[in-house]
């Protein structure tokens, strides 16, 4: 399960509702186009943490439908309902997906004790491997090393979305778990990432900019920095824009400038005035 994931896109309609043929379109760009060497469906990106069960659902099975074995699956289960992210990893179990992954319980302070339950009580209700999605600036959820030594016992917990700019402690996960896969989650640290050993990355951005990731990784796992960082400075010039425009929703634009259906996000996510829609056409024109 090495290499690099997009946080898959989903479109939604004007309404809210899941809009079938603009996600396979989402999923054929970054299969066909961006040439990713998988996709992490249902996170944070697919605007997850707004949609019902049955929805989340739907996205596993068209996602698995379009893909079929082309990619690498990782689902995103996580939720604070616990019975749903139960119900959830069997689902996409049952699909097919590789590994699923979980979002660390947020909302309430839940203590280590209690995270610890959450991720063997969903990993042990079914037959696959668990990815921990730490995203410390949105859960407030920020583990230590010797907590997440401890969730490595379980040999099933495979490795960590690693969503931080603590690059202290994503050195000290690199020694000390040499055999657990680590993800690299913010694009625009990818290649201090790389240098410091990660077995891959999960992005956004990638739904847009999945090329210059790939370069940027594979010029850096080459130690070609200064090649990777000329690649990393583009790529920032494009992600700081994007974010100063609305991340997920100008990433939507730029995938319709691209002639792909990506339609409007989940509200509460607002929609783009026209100036900002504009300012999305002007970075797509400029970077993509
Ligand atoms: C919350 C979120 O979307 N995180 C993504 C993955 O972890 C990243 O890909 C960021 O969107 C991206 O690095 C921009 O900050
Ligand atoms: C990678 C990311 O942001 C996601 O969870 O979708």
């Amino acid at each position: 399960m090495k290499g690099l994931f997009t946080a898959l896109m989903v479109s939604y309609d004007q309404d809210g509702n899941i809009n079938e043929k603009g996600l396979r379109e989402i999923i054929r760009y970054n299969v066909d186009v961006n040439k990713v060497d998988g996709l992490y469906v249902n996170g944070s990106t697919g605007e997850n943490f707004m949609i019902s069960t049955e929805e989340k659902k739907e996205i596993f099975r068209i996602t698995k439908d379009e893909v079929k074995d082309q990619v690498q699956l990782i689902a995103q289960v996580g939720s604070v309902n616990v019975k749903e992210a139960i119900e959830l990893a069997k689902y996409a179990t049952d699909l097919g997906y590789g590994a699923l992954s979980a979002v660390t319980p947020f909302y309430y302070k839940f203590d280590f004790e209690e995270i610890k339950q959450y991720y063997n009580s969903i990993i042990n209700a079914v037959d696959n491997k668990m990815i921990i999605y730490s995203i410390p600036f949105l859960t407030g959820v920020n583990m230590s090393l010797s907590q997440f030594e401890e969730l490595f016992e379980n040999e099933k917990i495979i490795g960590v979305k690693f969503t931080a700019g603590d690059f202290y402690l994503l050195e000290r996960m690199r020694k000390t778990f040499p055999d657990k896969l680590i993800y690299a989650g913010f694009d625009e640290m990818l290649l201090s990432a790389t240098v410091l050993g990660v077995d891959g990355a999960i992005g956004s951005t990638f739904n847009v900019n999945g090329k210059r990731a790939r370069q940027i990784f594979e010029l850096a796992q080459q130690g070609k920095i200064e090649e990777a960082r000329a690649i990393q400075h583009v790529t920032n010039d494009l992600i700081t824009a994007v974010l100063d425009n609305g991340l997920y929703q100008t990433l939507k634009e730029i995938l319709k400038d691209k002639g792909v259906d990506a339609g409007y996000c989940r509200q509460p996510m607002k929609e783009l005035s026209s100036e900002k829609i504009a300012v999305a056409k002007e970075i797509s024109n400029l970077f993509l």
